[in-house]
Formats: structure tokens, C-alpha cells, sequence
């Protein structure tokens, strides 16, 4: 069976820019993907800005029917109380989040959050009618040790199994020594993990499923090295880190066809 999934380019700025840079910045660039030559028309484009910006580019994107999604770069495992700091899933879908970020490695490494708690978190989403886009992704060591494979395959199933019944879901790829690093999987080790985490999707959930769900790639994604990956069958977009926060390089990536014999 051929399964056509729509390519995702999705740009996670991380902490940068205030809301008068987002908003200047989705303007821009939509502008610039308006004014292309090259359709893109077949990518869906998605930023997840700082939560402090989402209410202004949820009003850009309404009033000037931009076709740019959002959403935020995290959530709590709740849906309100007292818990200060946290953001609820229920606050991310009043602003017409379309997806949240689950499980970034600078969560995992910065706020020790666990594949337990993630599922929790992608169940929060789930609730709340917002798409988890769930990280996962070895360390320098675990690839030593274990191969690039076996670590991000466990922490899919181990968030899985705390989640419940997840009926979209976008699972982005990312090894911890490739994020910031300038040094990129290859293609091949972007797909051999790819295709290993769709076969993960398929044993838990099902080939339906495993089929439909996008798994992106994201560590160092740069316009020159975008076309390599969206070349392998199981890499259905990326996530973008630094040079989603650069107009022409982030438009580039989203134009990936357009790269002619690169
Ligand atoms: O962490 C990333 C996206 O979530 C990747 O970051 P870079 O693209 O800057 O390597």
C-alpha cells in the first residue's frame, strides 16, 4: 500500500524572539513563501514560538489567513490548578495550536523530564485536541553504546505506553549529538532510525497508523542538506532548530524540491 504523508517543516525557535520579532518574523515569512517560484503547497509549515508570543502570531495568522500552523514547545501534564509556571494543553487550544512539542532533549536534559511524564504529556495534548510531536533521540554515549536505534525506539514505547490511546501523532527524530552540533545524522542513519521507530508504530499501534504518522528528522537541518533527507522513504519532514530562526534559510527548507541535484 502507498501512504502519501504531506511533508511537515516545522521550525521550533527554542527561547528566541519576543512577540514583536514572531510577529515580524511570520510575516515575513509567508511573504517570502507567497513570492516563490517553487509550490509548496503539498508542505504543511508549522513555528513553535515562545508561549508569550502565541497569542500575537495566532492573530496574524487568523486575520491574514496565513497557511502557517503553530504551537507550543511544551505543556503540562494538567489541564489547570495550582501549578505555577506550567502551561495547560486546554490554554495551548483556545489559541488554535495545532501541534505541541513533547520530550525536546533540553526538556529531558534540562528539567529531567521522563518518557513516564511525557506520556502523560502527550495524553494532555490528546485531551485537549492538540498533536503531540514527540522527541526522541540518543546521546553521544547511548549511540556508543547501544547503536543509533535501540534508545529512541524505547523512549517511543515507553511514552507510548503511559499515553493511552493517541489518535494522531507526529514523532520527531532527533539525536542529542547532532542538535546545535553543525554535524548532522546522514541521510541513512536518519532513515535506518526512522524506519525502525515506524516499525515500533506499527507493532504497538497498528499499519494504519504506522503509515499515516509523519516522522520528522531534526539535529543541524540545514537548505543544503534537506533534500538528502526528504529523499528517504521514512523521513517525512524535519525539525528545525537554528535556521528555522533565518527567513531565507528556514523558506529554503520548506522548498526542499526545489533544490535541484542537491
Ligand atoms: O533541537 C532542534 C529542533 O528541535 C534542532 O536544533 P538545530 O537545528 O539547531 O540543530
Amino acid at each position: 500500500m502507498v501512504t502519501t504523508r504531506t511533508p511537515l517543516m516545522a521550525g521550533n525557535w527554542k527561547m528566541n524572539f519576543d512577540h514583536l520579532q514572531a510577529i515580524a518574523f511570520v510575516q515575513k515569512l509567508a511573504w517570502t513563501l507567497k513570492d516563490a517560484k517553487h509550490d509548496y503547497a503539498d508542505v504543511e509549515v508549522a513555528v513553535f514560538p515562545p508561549f508569550t508570543d502565541l497569542r500575537s502570531v495566532q492573530t496574524l495568522v487568523e486575520a491574514d489567513k496565513l497557511p502557517i500552523a503553530y504551537g507550543g514547545q511544551d505543556l503540562s501534564e494538567h489541564d489547570a490548578g495550582a501549578y505555577t509556571g506550567e502551561i495547560s494543553g486546554q490554554f495551548l487550544a483556545a489559541l488554535g495550536s495545532r501541534y505541541v512539542i513533547v520530550g525536546h532533549s533540553e526538556r529531558r536534559q534540562y528539567h529531567g523530564e521522563d518518557d513516564a511524564l511525557l506520556g502523560r504529556k502527550v495524553a494532555a495534548a490528546v485531551r485537549n485536541g492538540v498533536v503531540p510531536v514527540l522527541c526522541v533521540g540518543e546521546t553521544a554515549e547511548d549511540l556508543e553504546a547501544h547503536g543509533a536505534a535501540a534508545v529512541p525506539v524505547q523512549q517511543l514505547r515507553d511514552a507510548l505506553a503511559a499515553a493511552g490511546e493517541v489518535p494522531e501523532l507526529v514523532v520527531a527524530y532527533e539525536p542529542v549529538w547532532a542538535i546545535g552540533s553543525g554535524q548532522a545524522a546522514t541521510p541513512e542513519q536518519a532513515q535506518t532510525v526512522c524506519r525502525a521507530l515506524r516499525d515500533e508504530l506499527r507493532t504497538v499501534v497498528g499499519d494504519e497508523f504506522a503509515d499515516a504518522t509523519r516522522i520528522l528528522y531534526g539535529g543541524s537541518v540545514k537548505a543544503e542538506n534537506i533534500a538528502g533527507f526528504m529523499r528517504e522513504p521514512d523521513v517525512d519532514g524535519a525539525l528545525v532548530g537554528g535556521a528555522s530562526l533565518k527567513i531565507d534559510d528556514f523558506a529554503s527548507i520548506v522548498r526542499f524540491r526545489s533544490h535541484v541535484g542537491s
